[in-house]
Protein backbone atom coordinates (compact mmCIF):
# COMPACT_ATOMS: atom_id res chain seq x y z
CA UNK A 1 0.00 0.00 0.00
CA UNK A 2 1.24 3.37 -0.83
CA UNK A 3 1.97 5.92 2.04
CA UNK A 4 1.59 9.48 1.68
CA UNK A 5 4.74 12.08 2.80
CA UNK A 6 4.94 15.03 1.76
CA UNK A 7 8.13 15.67 2.57
CA UNK A 8 9.68 12.69 1.28
CA UNK A 9 12.50 13.93 -1.11
CA UNK A 10 13.35 16.84 1.14
CA UNK A 11 17.38 17.38 1.96
CA UNK A 12 17.93 17.27 5.73
CA UNK A 13 19.18 20.82 6.42
CA UNK A 14 21.86 21.16 10.02
CA UNK A 15 20.46 22.76 12.29
CA UNK A 16 23.16 25.42 13.78
CA UNK A 17 21.49 28.08 15.90
CA UNK A 18 23.45 31.47 16.62
CA UNK A 19 24.67 31.50 19.95
CA UNK A 20 24.96 34.37 22.01
CA UNK A 21 27.13 35.79 24.65
CA UNK A 22 25.59 36.51 28.18
CA UNK A 23 26.11 40.29 28.00
CA UNK A 24 24.40 39.80 24.66
CA UNK A 25 21.66 37.69 25.22
CA UNK A 26 20.78 40.13 28.53
CA UNK A 27 20.45 43.08 25.87
CA UNK A 28 18.51 41.00 23.29
CA UNK A 29 15.99 40.14 25.79
CA UNK A 30 15.91 43.76 27.31
CA UNK A 31 15.41 44.91 24.03
CA UNK A 32 12.82 42.74 23.63
CA UNK A 33 10.96 43.07 26.07
CA UNK A 34 10.90 46.73 25.75
CA UNK A 35 9.59 46.04 21.96
CA UNK A 36 6.74 44.41 23.43
CA UNK A 37 5.82 46.34 26.36
CA UNK A 38 4.58 48.64 23.83
CA UNK A 39 1.99 47.01 22.39
CA UNK A 40 -1.29 47.89 23.16
CA UNK A 41 -4.42 46.65 22.65
CA UNK A 42 -6.93 49.47 20.85
CA UNK A 43 -9.93 50.03 18.64
CA UNK A 44 -8.46 53.49 16.87
CA UNK A 45 -6.97 52.79 13.99
CA UNK A 46 -4.75 54.29 11.61
CA UNK A 47 -5.84 54.69 8.00
CA UNK A 48 -2.41 55.10 7.00
CA UNK A 49 -1.07 52.65 4.30
CA UNK A 50 0.86 49.85 5.30
CA UNK A 51 3.06 48.34 2.34
CA UNK A 52 1.65 44.49 1.25
CA UNK A 53 5.19 43.45 1.37
CA UNK A 54 5.38 44.19 5.48
CA UNK A 55 1.96 42.05 5.85
CA UNK A 56 3.13 39.45 3.94
CA UNK A 57 6.47 39.33 6.13
CA UNK A 58 4.59 39.39 9.31
CA UNK A 59 2.62 36.22 8.28
CA UNK A 60 5.63 34.46 7.39
CA UNK A 61 6.85 34.97 10.56
CA UNK A 62 3.64 34.20 12.27
CA UNK A 63 4.19 30.87 9.92
CA UNK A 64 7.38 29.80 12.00
CA UNK A 65 5.73 29.06 15.28
CA UNK A 66 5.35 25.51 16.25
CA UNK A 67 2.44 22.65 15.41
CA UNK A 68 1.09 19.62 16.26
CA UNK A 69 3.62 16.84 14.57
CA UNK A 70 4.21 20.20 12.19
CA UNK A 71 1.34 20.50 10.93
CA UNK A 72 0.83 23.64 10.12
CA UNK A 73 -2.98 24.04 10.46
CA UNK A 74 -3.46 27.90 9.91
CA UNK A 75 -4.71 29.95 6.99
CA UNK A 76 -3.88 33.61 7.17
CA UNK A 77 -6.37 35.78 4.61
CA UNK A 78 -5.39 38.97 4.08
CA UNK A 79 -8.18 41.47 3.13
CA UNK A 80 -7.63 45.39 1.32
CA UNK A 81 -10.40 46.07 -0.45
CA UNK A 82 -12.85 48.39 1.22
CA UNK A 83 -16.54 46.53 -0.16
CA UNK A 84 -15.07 43.09 1.24
CA UNK A 85 -13.67 44.83 4.65
CA UNK A 86 -17.70 46.39 4.99
CA UNK A 87 -19.06 43.14 4.25
CA UNK A 88 -16.93 41.31 7.36
CA UNK A 89 -17.71 44.20 9.66
CA UNK A 90 -21.54 44.09 9.14
CA UNK A 91 -21.32 40.49 9.68
CA UNK A 92 -18.91 40.70 12.76
CA UNK A 93 -21.25 43.54 14.43
CA UNK A 94 -24.11 40.89 14.06
CA UNK A 95 -23.08 38.50 15.41
CA UNK A 96 -20.95 40.82 18.40
CA UNK A 97 -24.53 42.46 18.89
CA UNK A 98 -26.04 38.62 19.88
CA UNK A 99 -23.13 38.41 21.76
CA UNK A 100 -23.70 40.87 23.95
CA UNK A 101 -27.27 41.31 24.05
CA UNK A 102 -27.83 37.29 24.34
CA UNK A 103 -24.99 34.71 24.34
CA UNK A 104 -22.30 36.60 26.91
CA UNK A 105 -24.34 37.08 29.67
CA UNK A 106 -24.77 40.06 32.53
CA UNK A 107 -21.48 39.73 34.14
CA UNK A 108 -19.02 39.46 31.23
CA UNK A 109 -20.81 42.72 29.96
CA UNK A 110 -20.59 44.06 33.26
CA UNK A 111 -16.71 42.54 33.32
CA UNK A 112 -15.89 44.81 30.20
CA UNK A 113 -18.18 48.29 30.92
CA UNK A 114 -14.83 49.53 32.07
CA UNK A 115 -12.82 48.65 28.99
CA UNK A 116 -16.05 50.71 27.10
CA UNK A 117 -16.14 47.96 24.12
CA UNK A 118 -19.47 47.42 22.52
CA UNK A 119 -19.89 45.24 18.76
CA UNK A 120 -19.53 47.97 16.77
CA UNK A 121 -16.21 47.61 15.07
CA UNK A 122 -15.97 50.83 12.74
CA UNK A 123 -12.37 50.32 12.86
CA UNK A 124 -12.54 47.11 10.47
CA UNK A 125 -13.40 49.90 7.49
CA UNK A 126 -10.26 52.04 8.54
CA UNK A 127 -7.35 49.86 8.64
CA UNK A 128 -5.84 49.37 5.40
CA UNK A 129 -5.59 45.85 5.54
CA UNK A 130 -7.46 42.90 7.80
CA UNK A 131 -5.93 39.26 8.29
CA UNK A 132 -8.33 36.76 9.10
CA UNK A 133 -7.14 33.98 10.95
CA UNK A 134 -8.41 30.02 10.12
CA UNK A 135 -7.91 27.18 12.08
CA UNK A 136 -7.98 23.68 10.05
CA UNK A 137 -8.91 21.59 12.27
CA UNK A 138 -8.06 18.92 9.51
CA UNK A 139 -6.55 18.92 6.25
CA UNK A 140 -6.87 16.53 3.08
CA UNK A 141 -4.54 14.29 1.99
CA UNK A 142 -3.47 13.60 -1.53
CA UNK A 143 -5.54 10.20 -1.32
CA UNK A 144 -8.64 12.66 -0.27
CA UNK A 145 -8.50 11.06 3.32
CA UNK A 146 -8.10 13.60 6.12
CA UNK A 147 -5.05 14.42 7.88
CA UNK A 148 -4.82 14.85 11.44
CA UNK A 149 -4.03 17.93 13.02
CA UNK A 150 -3.10 17.24 16.28
CA UNK A 151 -3.09 20.43 18.89
CA UNK A 152 -4.75 23.03 15.69
CA UNK A 153 -6.26 25.10 18.21
CA UNK A 154 -2.92 25.77 20.55
CA UNK A 155 -0.75 25.88 17.58
CA UNK A 156 -3.12 28.45 15.52
CA UNK A 157 -3.12 30.22 18.97
CA UNK A 158 0.92 30.47 19.31
CA UNK A 159 0.51 31.05 15.74
CA UNK A 160 -1.34 34.30 16.43
CA UNK A 161 0.84 35.62 19.49
CA UNK A 162 3.94 35.22 17.27
CA UNK A 163 1.97 37.56 14.54
CA UNK A 164 0.89 40.02 16.89
CA UNK A 165 4.72 40.29 18.16
CA UNK A 166 5.78 40.16 14.61
CA UNK A 167 3.28 43.11 14.06
CA UNK A 168 5.41 45.25 16.33
CA UNK A 169 7.80 46.35 13.61
CA UNK A 170 5.14 48.85 12.67
CA UNK A 171 5.52 52.84 12.83
CA UNK A 172 1.55 53.22 13.30
CA UNK A 173 -0.98 51.01 14.93
CA UNK A 174 -2.12 47.67 13.36
CA UNK A 175 -5.12 45.57 15.05
CA UNK A 176 -5.54 43.72 17.50
CA UNK A 177 -8.35 42.34 19.08
CA UNK A 178 -8.54 39.95 16.15
CA UNK A 179 -12.47 39.59 16.08
CA UNK A 180 -14.54 36.17 16.79
N1 LIG B 1 -12.45 41.02 20.84
C1 LIG B 1 -12.28 40.10 21.74
O1 LIG B 1 -13.00 39.11 21.78
C2 LIG B 1 -11.24 40.25 22.73
C3 LIG B 1 -10.68 41.47 22.95
N2 LIG B 1 -9.71 41.61 23.86
C4 LIG B 1 -9.18 42.97 24.05
O2 LIG B 1 -7.88 42.91 24.49
C5 LIG B 1 -7.75 43.67 25.68
C6 LIG B 1 -6.75 43.01 26.57
O3 LIG B 1 -5.55 42.98 25.88
P1 LIG B 1 -4.24 43.49 26.49
O4 LIG B 1 -3.28 43.51 25.38
O5 LIG B 1 -3.95 42.67 27.69
O6 LIG B 1 -4.60 44.99 26.96
P2 LIG B 1 -3.79 46.32 27.07
O7 LIG B 1 -3.49 46.93 25.75
O8 LIG B 1 -4.55 47.13 28.02
O9 LIG B 1 -2.42 45.91 27.79
C7 LIG B 1 -1.27 45.58 27.07
C8 LIG B 1 -0.09 46.04 27.85
O10 LIG B 1 -0.12 47.43 27.97
C9 LIG B 1 0.07 47.83 29.29
N3 LIG B 1 -0.75 49.03 29.50
C10 LIG B 1 -2.06 49.18 29.17
N4 LIG B 1 -2.48 50.42 29.46
C11 LIG B 1 -1.40 51.07 29.98
C12 LIG B 1 -1.20 52.37 30.48
N5 LIG B 1 -2.20 53.28 30.50
N6 LIG B 1 0.01 52.70 30.94
C13 LIG B 1 1.01 51.80 30.92
N7 LIG B 1 0.88 50.54 30.46
C14 LIG B 1 -0.31 50.18 30.00
C15 LIG B 1 -0.33 46.65 30.13
O11 LIG B 1 0.43 46.70 31.31
P3 LIG B 1 0.08 45.82 32.63
O12 LIG B 1 0.28 44.39 32.28
O13 LIG B 1 1.06 46.32 33.61
O14 LIG B 1 -1.34 46.12 32.97
C16 LIG B 1 0.00 45.47 29.24
O15 LIG B 1 1.34 45.05 29.44
C17 LIG B 1 -9.10 43.69 26.32
O16 LIG B 1 -9.31 44.82 27.07
C18 LIG B 1 -9.99 43.67 25.09
O17 LIG B 1 -10.27 44.99 24.70
C19 LIG B 1 -9.23 40.56 24.56
C20 LIG B 1 -9.74 39.32 24.38
C21 LIG B 1 -10.80 39.06 23.46
N1 LIG C 1 -15.58 40.05 21.34
C1 LIG C 1 -16.28 41.18 21.92
C2 LIG C 1 -16.36 41.05 23.41
C3 LIG C 1 -15.12 41.18 24.17
C4 LIG C 1 -14.44 42.36 24.19
C5 LIG C 1 -13.30 42.52 24.96
C6 LIG C 1 -12.82 41.44 25.70
O1 LIG C 1 -11.68 41.57 26.47
C7 LIG C 1 -13.53 40.25 25.69
BR1 LIG C 1 -12.90 38.81 26.76
C8 LIG C 1 -14.65 40.11 24.93
C9 LIG C 1 -15.67 42.49 21.40
O2 LIG C 1 -14.62 42.47 20.79
O3 LIG C 1 -16.27 43.55 21.60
Amino acid sequence: MKKYCEEEDVAHVPYSPERYSEETMLKKSKDFYSLMNQRRSVRFISPEPVPREVIDQVIHTAGTGPSGAHTEPWTFVVVSDPEVKHQIRLTVEEEEEMNYRQRMGDKWVQDLSKFRTNWMKEYLDVAPYLILIFKQTYGILPNSKKKTHYYNEISVSISCGILLAALQVKKKKITWPFEK
